[in-house]
This record gives structure tokens, C-alpha cells and sequence, in this order.
């Protein structure tokens, strides 16, 4: 596995990683999420070897990252790093060169991902003709030529169109599916939760929860929604519930019950509004990334304080 050990960096004063710990598994598709400021872009120029560490350490499958491997990671600095005034095709050779490729594994490699990430046609084209979502593309491809048995991607989703997170998206879990460990930062947290296996949220250059979605979506508490007539008489305080929201919604009502503990019987909640009346909807209501996330990180950035 890819483990990322007490990580410590500071720039002058700031703190930037306070102590970062986590790892990622082979095959695995880690999001990587925290507010502006958190330390993430510092975090994986450290994996990259782009930066160094005031202390803690990096290693795969338990061998600290030398250059061997690091030359085999798959990366997408955030700043992105295409020559604007390169063709695409021969932009991708090229950097498939640096890597180690021959003349024609580096050409079948670019055929091959250009193809993928459907940007065939433009590969006689400049980069700085581009759209940003096709750079973006590019860039991709980029990660891709040398085969890394690794990668590290800063914000490759931002600024796609939901077209282009597709493509991007199946290319991620096609590496995946290969065995290749996949850490990618986000601020779309609802892309990172359909997508991901686990997901790692940083705050303040530590890592404040980490685990899989289902995981960290599952409550001591759990919550349920019920929609009954607005004038339903049925009530669930006798059932332990608490009601955290009740919304009118034109002839009818919903309410947000709260059980007091993990295996709580949710029929009960059913009976008991059937007794006294149509019920129209009703289901577990689990908490979304974003409201995990909302939960555990200061919402105000480093840099606005
Ligand atoms: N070269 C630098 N010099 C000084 N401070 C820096 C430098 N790079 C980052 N920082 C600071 O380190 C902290 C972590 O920044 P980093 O870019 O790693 O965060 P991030 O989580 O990637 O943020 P974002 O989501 O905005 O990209 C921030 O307070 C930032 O201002």
C-alpha cells in the first residue's frame, strides 16, 4: 500500500501538514477532501517527491519512495504543466519518453489514451488551442503514457463538464481495476462520494476522518423520513424518537425522526403512522458527504482568518 506517515510541514510560520497519516490501497480510488488551505496540494507534491517533508515519511508497499518509484507515479499537479506551444500528440510521446518508453511505447501510449479520453482528433492541435476541459484531458492522458503504478491527481474533475467526469471517471476505475492505487483531491464531495472506495478528510494539515463512504454515513443515531397527511395525528415520541425537522409540504407533512439507537425497529415508525393514515414516503435518511464534511472542518479557510 501507498502509506503516508506524521507528515510534518511548515512554510515560515504557517503549519501546512500537522502530523498527516494515512494510506491507500492497491486498487483502490481515495478521495482526498478538506477546505481551501488544508494542506492538500502540499501533501502530494510531498508523495511526488516535489517537495520535501520537514519529517514523517512516505512509503510503497513498505519501501520509502526513491526515485525508481517515484518515476513510476501517475501525476496531475494542480498548476497543471502542459507546454502551451506543443502538440498534443508529441507533447504526450514526449513526456511518455521521460518516463523511460521507447519511440513506439511511447507512441502507442498516447494513441491509446488519447483515444480514451476522446481527444484523437485534436492530438495535431497546439495545447494552448484547447479548451480548459480538454487541456484538462490532456493532462490526464499525461498522468497516463508512462503506465504508473501509481497515482497522485490534484482537482483533475474541476472545471469538466459532466460528459468529460464520465470519461474521466471510467479511466480512473479502469487503473483502478488494474490494481493501481488512486488518490485524487476534490472539492466536488458529491462526485467524490459516488466514485470513491475511501475518503479522507483534512483539516488543518491533519486528518480529521477517514473511512468508506457507507462507513462514515452510518449513524449511532439513525434518521428517518416519513411523509403522512398534514392532518395525520401520528405521533413517535412514545417510540424514543425525536422529531429534528417537520416541513409542511402543501397537503402533506414531513418529519425528520431521530431513533435513539443503531438497531432501533424502523416498522414501528411505519405502523405507527398507519394506524392513523396514508403514509407516502418513508426511508432511512443517511447523511451526505457534504454534511460529514460540513460537520468536522472550520469552515472559514486559513486564508480568510
Ligand atoms: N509555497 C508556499 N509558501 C507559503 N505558504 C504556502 C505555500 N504553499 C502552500 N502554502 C500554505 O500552506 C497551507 C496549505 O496549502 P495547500 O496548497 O497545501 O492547501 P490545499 O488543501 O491544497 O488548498 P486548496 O484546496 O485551496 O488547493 C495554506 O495555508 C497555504 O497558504
Amino acid at each position: 500500500m501507498l502509506s503516508i506517515e506524521e507528515l510534518y510541514k511548515s512554510y515560515g510560520s504557517v503549519t501546512a501538514l500537522n502530523g498527516l497519516s494515512f494510506h491507500v490501497n492497491p486498487g483502490e480510488l481515495f478521495g482526498f477532501v478538506g477546505s481551501n488551505g488544508a494542506g492538500k496540494t502540499t501533501a502530494m507534491r510531498i508523495i511526488l517527491g516535489v517537495l520535501a517533508a520537514d519529517s514523517g515519511r512516505v512509503t510503497w508497499q513498505g519501501q520509502p519512495l526513491d526515485h525508481d518509484i517515484r518515476r513510476d507515479i501517475g501525476y496531475m499537479p494542480e498548476e497543471r504543466g502542459l507546454y502551451p506551444r506543443m502538440k498534443v500528440g508529441e507533447q504526450l510521446i514526449y513526456l511518455a519518453r521521460l518516463h523511460g518508453l521507447s519511440a513506439d511505447e511511447a507512441a502507442d501510449a498516447m494513441e491509446r489514451w488519447t483515444e480514451k479520453l476522446d481527444i484523437a482528433h485534436r492530438r495535431d492541435d497546439l495545447v494552448q488551442t484547447l479548451s480548459l476541459g480538454n487541456q484538462q484531458r490532456v493532462q490526464l492522458a499525461a498522468a497516463l503514457v508512462s503506465d504508473p503504478t501509481i497515482m497522485v491527481l490534484d482537482e483533475p474533475f474541476s472545471g469538466l463538464d459532466p460528459v468529460a467526469v464520465d470519461v474521466m471517471s471510467d479511466v480512473l476505475r479502469e487503473k483502478t481495476r488494474e490494481g493501481v492505487p488512486v488518490i485524487f483531491s476534490s472539492h466536488q464531495l458529491s462526485l467524490v462520494e459516488n466514485l470513491c472506495d475511501r475518503v479522507g478528510i483534512i483539516s488543518e494539515g491533519a486528518m480529521v476522518t477517514v473511512g468508506e463512504i457507507d462507513e462514515l454515513r452510518q449513524t449511532d443515531q439513525p434518521e428517518y423520513e416519513i411523509v403522512t397527511d398534514a392532518g395525520s395525528t401520528a405521533s413517535f415520541e412514545h417510540l424514543g424518537l425525536a422529531t429534528a425537522l417537520q416541513e409542511q409540504r402543501g397537503e402533506r407533512v414531513l418529519r425528520r425522526l431521530v431513533a435513539p439507537r443503531p438497531d432501533f425497529d424502523e416498522q414501528q415508525i411505519l405502523k405507527s403512522a398507519l394506524a392513523h393514515g396514508p403514509v407516502y414516503e418513508f426511508y432511512r435518511r443517511r447523511p451526505h458527504l457534504e454534511e460529514l464534511f460540513r460537520g468536522v472542518v472550520t469552515t472559514q479557510s486559513k486564508e480568510t482568518r
